[in-house]
C-alpha cells in the first residue's frame, strides 16, 4: 500500500544547503535522483521509479542503482532515527542538525527488480551507538522483496 507522504517532510529536504548536493538524494542536485525519505512511525519509507536507462538485463533494474537508492535511503533513515531519538521535530524544522555518511553498505539481491514499477524502500533502526547508526532496509516491487540492505551510517561531527 502506497503511504500518502503529501503532508510529510522528506529528511533530505531538511539537510542544510551546503550538505544537499548528493547525487542520490540532494535536493540541490538537479541531475541526481533526488530520493525522498520519510519517517512514518517507527520506520522510514521512500518511493522510486527507475528510468529504463538503468536497465541490467531487459526488464530488470541495474544493481548499482538499487545500491545507490538504498545507500541514500539508509543515510536519510539514520538521520531521521537520530532526530526521533533526540526528540528533534521533523514537522516544525526547516533544517536538521544531523547529517550521516555511509561507512558500510551491504546489499543482498534476492530477486530481479522489475523495471517500470514503483519501488518501495523501507528502513528500520537496529541500533544507535554513539555516532554509529545501523539501519536494516528492504526494497520491494509488486509486493515482492527484491533486495535487502544494511547500512552503518556515521553521524558527522558538528
Ligand atoms: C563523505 C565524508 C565527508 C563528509 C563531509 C561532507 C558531507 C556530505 C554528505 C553527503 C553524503 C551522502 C551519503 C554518501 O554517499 S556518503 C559517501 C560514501 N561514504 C564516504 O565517502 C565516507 C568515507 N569515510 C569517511 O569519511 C570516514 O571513514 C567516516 C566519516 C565514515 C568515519 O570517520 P570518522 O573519523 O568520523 O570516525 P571514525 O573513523 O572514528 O569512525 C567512527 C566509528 O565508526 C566505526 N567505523 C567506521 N567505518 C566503519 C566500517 N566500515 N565498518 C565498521 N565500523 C566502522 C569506527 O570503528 C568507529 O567506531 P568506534 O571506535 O567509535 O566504536
Amino acid at each position: 500500500m502506497h503511504i500518502n507522504t503529501k503532508n510529510l517532510k522528506a529528511i533530505q529536504d531538511l539537510y542544510p544547503d551546503e550538505l544537499a548536493h548528493c547525487y542520490g538524494c540532494g535536493k540541490s542536485n538537479p541531475d541526481g535522483f533526488q530520493l525522498k525519505t520519510y519517517l512514518v512511525g517507527d520506520e522510514t519509507i521512500a518511493y522510486f521509479t527507475p528510468q529504463p536507462k538503468y536497465t541490467a538485463l531487459p526488464g530488470s533494474v541495474y544493481g548499482g542503482l538499487i545500491a545507490s537508492i538504498l545507500d541514500c535511503h539508509g543515510t536519510g533513515s539514520a538521520a531521521a532515527f537520530v532526530c526521533k531519538n533526540e526528540h528533534i521535530s521533523l514537522v516544525d524544522a526547516t533544517t536538521i542538525p544531523v547529517r550521516c555518511v555511509t561507512a558500510l553498505l551491504k546489499i543482498d539481491f534476492k530477486n530481479p527488480t522489475p523495471m517500470g514499477v514503483e519501488l518501495e524502500l523501507k528502513g528500520k533502526l537496529r541500533s544507535i551507538e554513539g555516532r554509529k547508526i545501523w539501519v536494516d532496509m528492504t526494497l520491494t516491487a509488486n509486493g515482492i522483496i527484491c533486495a535487502t540492505g544494511e547500512i552503518l551510517a556515521i553521524r558527522l561531527k558538528d
